[in-house]
């Protein structure tokens, strides 16, 4: 007894305590009793069956916890009930909301708290909570703000709201308890009716899982529907639950309260001993050991087959067969587009700017490399050897436009996707609002880098001086990032891993080089790959920045501008083969490059989301 004592008095003094109900935002919600029917899956391809004729209800303010050895389908039911991550399987049975059936739509009435936490680290608790309740609340923003506020007492995170989330193995941020909270949080933002919870205990230590179980206890107290998946719970944490099923070799073992569990399994002849912790006892019992495969079976058929004949048995089918139909909840409200891509562009900003070792390496190698090239090129004359010497720093230049800003940019999907597909498939946002938000984010970065390099080298060099060429220059400098920028995000949306990425990225950006005009007149190609200098945007930056830079000569060299010609000019332009009016279509070369590469991106995230699903 003093033992049960101290531990209550140090779950009060962690903040533990279950909430209370009446929250002045997280306002009246309709109860939901969810059921399902002889549910029964079976995998397409090879006919397993997972599932077999399972029934089950949920009640409203019931705290409800699916149990049973690995493999034993959970995840499996958990999935059927909220009609997600079903492919490759064949379903039957009926599931109801208040005795409505769904399918699909359950997911715009209920929220899923998912085992694993993915967030945007650089943000604080609150800011993050902030931006979900802009894509998850219909109304003002002091609405929001409330519920803001309300969530983060309620899910016990008002002390650490000003603290960064943090990157597991970069960044310290909050404890894995506050992380798995704030997980409820987002969900709670919605003030959804139902609730489901995969393994919300797994990875945290005791008095952590305690007070997560106490926390959506709380939230069941407010009326809620709450069904979570839970591996092994310690005797305590057993007890806290309103219901438990049982489920083993994808039937169920048993249904009812903690207590009626443990008098269950003895009358199957399986008493809990008294040093045992009754949930372990139980599972160990439903699981198939290995080497005794046949007398595990047998057992847990016995245990299945007087289930099926009990008294808990006949409860749960006179719950089923009284589901009289009321009204549903309301759906979950999804944000217009304008507010999607708000705040989306929001949290990708903040992000950026909380993490300015990017912005500062790029920077930095920049100016470096600007530095160096000029000083290599100095004051270049132009003279034969001048000239061929400022071509070969032009193509430079382009090159490191293109080159270090695909490559800095093509890994920015891998650490996100998993965030990006959740919500997308949450219904948080539209996936082209995600796309526009993201890419706009990180256009001022990857585009304007490029033009300290050129203002650096510009002068050092000597190039020409007059306001239009240094307009042009620099809009071909922005446009040709730009290029590179888009090829870069289409190749992270196209390949799945960082070193698929940077593999299969590589030979294309050889081509478009090898098309660059540098290495060779791209008119004297073989006229059967002649055509990919038309998709190259080394081709088009080069063309730009040599044309500019030699169709009209100032006066900042007096001596070359004595010995220049118009023939001189067309000698430069023609040995590359480039015209001296190509500036305007160089523009719109590596405009079209860029919105190419953009949808290219889009339609092969469209594939991934699909995919990942
Ligand atoms: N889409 C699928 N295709 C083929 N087999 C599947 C599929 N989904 C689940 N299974 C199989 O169904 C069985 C039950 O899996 P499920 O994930 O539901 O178990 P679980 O009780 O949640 O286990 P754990 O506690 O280990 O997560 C497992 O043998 C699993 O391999």
């Amino acid at each position: 007894m003093s033992e049960e004592i101290s531990y209550e008095k140090i779950l009060e003094d962690v903040e533990c305590t279950a909430v209370s109900p009446g929250y002045s935002t997280l306002g009246d919600i309709v109860p939901v009793s969810l059921h399902w029917n002889n549910i029964t899956v079976t995998t397409i391809k090879e006919k397993r069956l997972l599932l077999k004729n399972v029934s089950g209800y949920a009640k409203s303010g019931e705290l409800l916890a699916l149990m049973g050895a690995s493999g034993a389908g959970k995840t499996t039911l958990l999935n059927m009930l909220m009609c997600r991550n079903l492919k490759g399987l064949s379903t039957e049975g009926t599931i109801t909301v208040n005795g409505n059936e769904m399918a699909h739509k359950i997911s715009s009435i209920s929220g899923f708290a998912q085992q694993e936490e993915l967030f945007v680290g650089t943000l604080t608790v609150k800011e993050y909570l902030m931006i979900q309740a802009k894509l998850r609340i219909n109304g003002s923003k002091k609405l929001r703000e409330d519920r803001v506020t309300d969530v983060l007492h309620q899910l016990k995170l008002w002390k650490c709201r000003d603290s960064k989330i943090g990157v597991i193995g970069e960044k310290k941020g909050i404890s894995g308890g506050e992380a798995r909270r704030l997980t409820f949080a987002c969900e709670m933002l919605s003030n959804p009716s139902l609730l489901f919870a995969d393994e919300p205990t797994t990875g945290l230590d005791s008095f952590m899982a305690e007070s997560v179980i106490q926390i959506l206890k709380g939230i069941a107290k407010t009326g809620r529907t709450i069904i979570c998946t839970i591996h092994q719970p310690s005797s305590q944490l057993y007890q806290m639950f309103h219901r438990v099923i049982y489920l083993a070799n994808g039937s169920t073992a048993f249904q009812g309260t903690p207590q009626e569990s443990i008098s269950f399994f003895e009358k199957c002849g399986h008493r809990v001993p008294d040093e045992y912790n009754p949930s372990e006892w139980i599972i160990y019992k439903l699981a198939v050991q290995p080497g005794q495969e046949k007398q595990s079976n047998d057992r847990i058929q016995k245990i299945v087959e007087q289930y099926e004949d009990s008294d808990h048995q006949k409860r749960v089918m006179e719950q089923l067969s009284d589901v009289s139909e009321k009204i549903p909840p309301p759906e979950m409200h999804r944000a217009n587009v304008f507010t999607q891509i708000f705040a989306l562009s929001t949290r990708c900003g903040i992000d950026v700017w909380r993490a300015p070792q990017l912005t500062l390496a790029k920077v930095i190698q920049k100016i470096l490399f600007g530095l160096f090239i000029g000083l290599l090129y100095l004051r270049t004359p132009y003279d034969a050897r001048g000239i061929h010497n400022i071509n070969g720093a032009l193509f430079f230049l382009a090159g490191e436009y293109i080159y270090s800003t695909a490559y800095a940019i093509m890994f920015f999907l891998n650490n996100e996707f998993p965030l990006v597909a959740r919500e997308y498939h949450d219904g948080l946002y539209n996936l082209w609002t995600y796309y526009f938000a993201r890419c706009i984010s990180l256009i001022p970065l990857f585009s304007t880098d490029g033009l300290i390099l050129l203002f650096i080298v510009y002068w050092l060099i000597g190039l020409n001086t007059s306001v239009m060429q240094v307009i042009v220059a620099s809009i071909i400098t922005v446009l040709a990032s730009q290029a590179a920028s888009a090829f870069g995000i289409a190749m992270s949306c196209i390949f799945p891993t960082a070193q698929m990425t940077a593999v299969m990225a590589s030979p294309p950006l050889v081509l478009f080089r090898l098309f660059g005009g540098l290495y060779g007149n791209t008119n004297t190609f073989p006229a059967a790959i002649r055509w990919l200098q038309w998709i190259s945007m080394y081709r088009f930056a080069f063309e730009g920045l040599v044309v500019n830079q030699w169709s009209e000569i100032d006066d900042f060299h007096s001596n070359a501008k004595n010995n220049w010609t118009n023939s001189t000019t067309n000698d430069v332009l023609d040995y590359f083969a480039f015209s001296e009016s190509a500036i305007p279509l160089d523009i719109i070369g590596l405009i079209l490059i860029s919105l190419a590469f953009y949808l290219i991106g889009f339609i092969a995230l469209v594939h991934r989301m699909k995919k990942a699903r």
